[in-house]
């Protein structure tokens, strides 16, 4: 078992009205972001909802914290999880804010009055109002302050900033910010807007119709995946497909390339051995990155 891990999984399926995730094995490590991307229905909210044990993996082990997630145990751990889901809960829509601050407060044990005073009073929520009169953005902003206000140890934010305006999302980033000051905390965040994940993940996690297809350190990622434009008349096409991580080549009149890669660094070193001149090297989108990942056949154009 590995200590480091606040959420370790070894051959976790889930299966659900002919949706297939997994079989999904991974190490997700204690004390950073990890973003989850991948395109509509690739499985994240279904990855979020087993993780706190509100449907169950029809085979495999979840291990949260280095303890084994059980039935018995379910109640316990979830006391050091705060959840934010994509969607507000439909059966609370009557319900006034404070309402519902208190049946949470009545759930978790480690409730904190005050810090949750802290955070209502700083993105400035009317708690008196009922959930279904507040705007899209305050109910968010109330579901993402309920999840954080028991300080728990791990955080699973399923699309935060979706209905926020950019300054509220501002405000929730620095609250993540602090949040995450204490080492043992982590957050596992979902989310299709690229700026968020470069800003605030220290790991991506890929996911693609319920299969991983890539875990990686965000920096090392952005390093390692490129696109270089090179100008040589002398150069050929099969010396370039011959280079590491090529995935895509694409050839404009009068000698220009595009290569994309995965291995910038062996590429690079490559192109100063060529003592080539004109190169531009330029950093892929996420995005980008995913559909390489998701595509690597088709994406060799030539
Ligand atoms: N309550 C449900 N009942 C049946 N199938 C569902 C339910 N919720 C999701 N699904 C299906 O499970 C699959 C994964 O959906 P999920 O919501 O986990 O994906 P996602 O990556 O979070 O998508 P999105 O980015 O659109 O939020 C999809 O095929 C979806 O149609």
């Amino acid at each position: 078992m590995d200590e480091q891990a606040i959420v370790s999984m070894e051959e976790v399926t889930y299966v659900r009205d002919g949706f297939v995730l997994g079989p999904l094995n991974i190490s997700i490590p204690k004390g950073y972001v990890t973003a989850v991307v991948g395109p509509n229905g690739s499985g994240k909210s279904t990855l979020f909802q087993m993780l706190l044990g509100l449907c169950n993996p029809s085979t495999g082990q979840i291990t949260l914290d280095g303890q084994l997630l059980t039935n018995e145990c379910k109640e316990q751990y979830k006391q050091e999880i705060g959840y934010l889901p994509e969607l507000p809960w439909a059966h609370e829509s009557y319900m006034r804010g404070k309402e519902k601050v208190s049946f949470y407060k009545s759930v978790f044990s480690n409730w904190n009055s005050t810090y949750y005073e802290q955070l209502r009073e700083k993105l400035q929520i009317d708690d008196q109002l009922r959930l279904d009169k507040m705007s899209k953005g305050m109910r968010r902003k109330l579901d993402f302050i309920i999840a954080l206000a028991h300080e728990p140890n791990l955080l699973l934010l399923d699309e935060p900033s979706s209905g926020l305006d950019p300054l509220a999302w501002k405000e929730m980033i620095e609250i993540l910010h602090q949040y995450m000051e204490q080492e043992e905390r982590s957050i596992v965040i979902s989310s299709h807007i690229v700026e968020e994940v470069r800003r605030l993940a220290d790991y991506i996690l890929f996911v693609h119709q319920g299969k991983i297809v890539g875990f990686f350190e965000k920096d090392e990622l952005f390093n390692k995946w490129c696109a270089y434009i090179i100008f040589d008349r002398e150069i050929s096409e099969q010396q370039l497909y011959g280079l590491p991580g090529v995935r895509k080549i694409e050839i404009e009149r009068g000698g220009t390339y595009t290569i994309v890669t995965s291995e910038a660094l062996a590429v690079e070193q490559w192109l100063q051995e060529q003592r080539l001149q004109s190169v531009t090297r330029t950093a892929l989108d996420l995005d980008e990155i995913l559909f390489y990942l998701i595509q690597p056949q088709k994406s060799q154009e030539v």
